[in-house]
């Protein structure tokens, strides 16, 4: 409480309004715009950091104590209280723990909601009706509000009131019919498609609702859901099933609509490569010197080679074998063919490549010293999206958000006297 009060005192002292960056020649997209990060884990604050990154004053509201529950319970323990798994998805943002169970709390959010454009959630349905911090409710307080609402099946139908993680929607949306290889035991997709794509979906949405609040004074209420999200980037596999009838299978690393174009054997180990189509299939044939494949009515056109996939690529196996995984990558890139080395992760993000995109950042951080995380994965080259804050410490911008609102050390000893800042 005394961190708080002291935090407040010097913000009184010292105000400053975020999101009006003052190193860059033009400012962030998104600078002004107030987001309210009301989310945990992944799906929301993932969100809530790509606007962030984008130059919006994210202020994540967290329970006092834990805070978000990444913080501490999921993920990998560094040296301070933080996981690397909440570091990476709570960049560019300011933390304020506040009790949204306490009265007090409560008058904190909805003056903190009368100056916000997005608010993003992702509780359990039914928590933020309880914690009355429900869009009904603070739709009242500001008209022009987005409030994004991320779930697991979505607000409403039969599954609507399940809890909800990436690996329940990859498995009931059919992501997980289609994974592994076909007689195989459960495969999830190795990262979590579900709940990153949900997040992605949310931040589009939101964006462009705040477009039209802008237009028309009006926000909205977004229903955003791992569910739909893994539906909805399920396009090759429900084609072949609404336009073929046939229910799909799981082909490992194999493509539904074109081969070859798959991992493939070589003297080494494995390789990915792709010719899917006439031209690509010609000259790997060529590359490869192999013309009797190339003359092969079995594998003339791609649904020849589609329906004879398995002998196709014995025969390309045949002679894959004969060479290394680079040899082979090297020749087929030379002759135009998508081709590439299967790289595990820090390979990936330490190659000259990983390395020239600026995919890793290290950050600065109080308790960390140096902390990786992810880079920019869209480079906007106008405005480019900078680190303007490392991770928060739970409450670190308690002070100096209260402050802005407003209240002044009286009235934040009055807060705490009624439950505001207690776990
Ligand atoms: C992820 C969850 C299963 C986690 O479930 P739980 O841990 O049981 O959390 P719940 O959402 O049910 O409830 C959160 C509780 O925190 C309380 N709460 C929240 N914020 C506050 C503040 N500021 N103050 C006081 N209390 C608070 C809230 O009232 C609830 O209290 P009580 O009601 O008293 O308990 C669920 O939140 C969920 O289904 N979310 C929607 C889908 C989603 O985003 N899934 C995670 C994606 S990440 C993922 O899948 C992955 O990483 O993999």
């Amino acid at each position: 409480m005394s961190d708080i009060l002291d935090q407040t005192r010097q913000a009184a002292a010292a105000p400053q309004r975020e999101g009006q960056p003052t190193t860059a020649a033009r400012p962030l997209p998104l600078a002004g715009v107030r987001v309210l990060d009301v989310s945990q884990v992944m799906a929301g604050p993932y969100s809530c950091m790509l606007l962030g990154d984008l130059g919006a004053d994210v202020v994540k509201i967290e329970p006092p104590g834990t805070g978000d529950q990444t913080r501490g319970a999921m993920g990998f323990k560094m040296k301070g209280p933080d996981s690397m798994g909440f570091l990476n998805m709570n960049r560019n943002k300011r933390s304020l723990a506040i009790n949204l169970k306490s009265e007090a709390g409560r008058e904190v959010f909805y003056e903190l909601v009368k100056s916000a454009d997005i608010l993003v959630e992702n509780y359990r349905p039914g928590v933020m009706k309880k914690l009355k911090c429900d869009y009904e409710t603070v739709r009242a307080l500001n008209p022009r509000l987005v409030y994004v609402s991320i779930s697991g099946f979505g607000q409403t139908g039969p599954w609507a009131g399940r809890p909800g993680f990436d690996l329940m929607a990859q498995a009931m949306s059919g992501v997980m019919s289609v994974t592994g290889h076909p007689g195989g035991p459960p495969v999830k997709a190795g990262v979590p498609v579900a709940d990153i794509g949900c997040g992605l979906f949310a931040t589009h949405a939101a964006l462009a609702a705040y477009i039209g609040a802008k237009n028309t004074g009006e926000g909205q209420y977004i229903d955003a859901s791992l569910f739909e999200a893994a539906l909805a980037f399920s396009v090759w596999d429900i084609s072949e099933y609404w336009g073929r009838g046939t229910q799909p299978i799981p082909l490992g690393t194999a493509n539904r609509m074109s081969a070859p174009y798959q991992a493939v054997k070589s003297k080494d180990g494995y390789f990915v490569m792709g010719a899917t189509n006439q031209k690509l299939w010609l000259q790997l044939c060529e590359v490869i010197g192999r013309p009797d494949l190339a003359a092969d009515p079995r594998f003339a056109t791609n649904p020849d080679r589609l329906a004879n996939r398995e002998v196709l690529i014995e025969e390309l196996e045949k002679t894959f074998v004969t060479r290394t995984s680079d040899e082979w990558v090297e020749a087929l890139l030379a002759a135009g063919i998508p081709a590439g080395t299967m790289y595990s992760y820090p390979e990936a993000f330490e190659s000259e490549h990983g390395r020239h995109r600026q995919m890793r950042l290290d950050i600065d951080h109080p308790n960390e010293g140096k902390v990786s995380n992810i880079g920019f994965a869209v480079k906007l080259t106008g405005t480019p999206q900078q680190v303007r804050r490392p991770p928060p410490l739970l409450g670190q911008h308690s002070g100096e958000i209260l402050n802005e609102i407003g209240l002044d050390a009286s009235a934040v000893e009055d807060l705490a006297a009624r439950g505001a800042f207690a776990p």
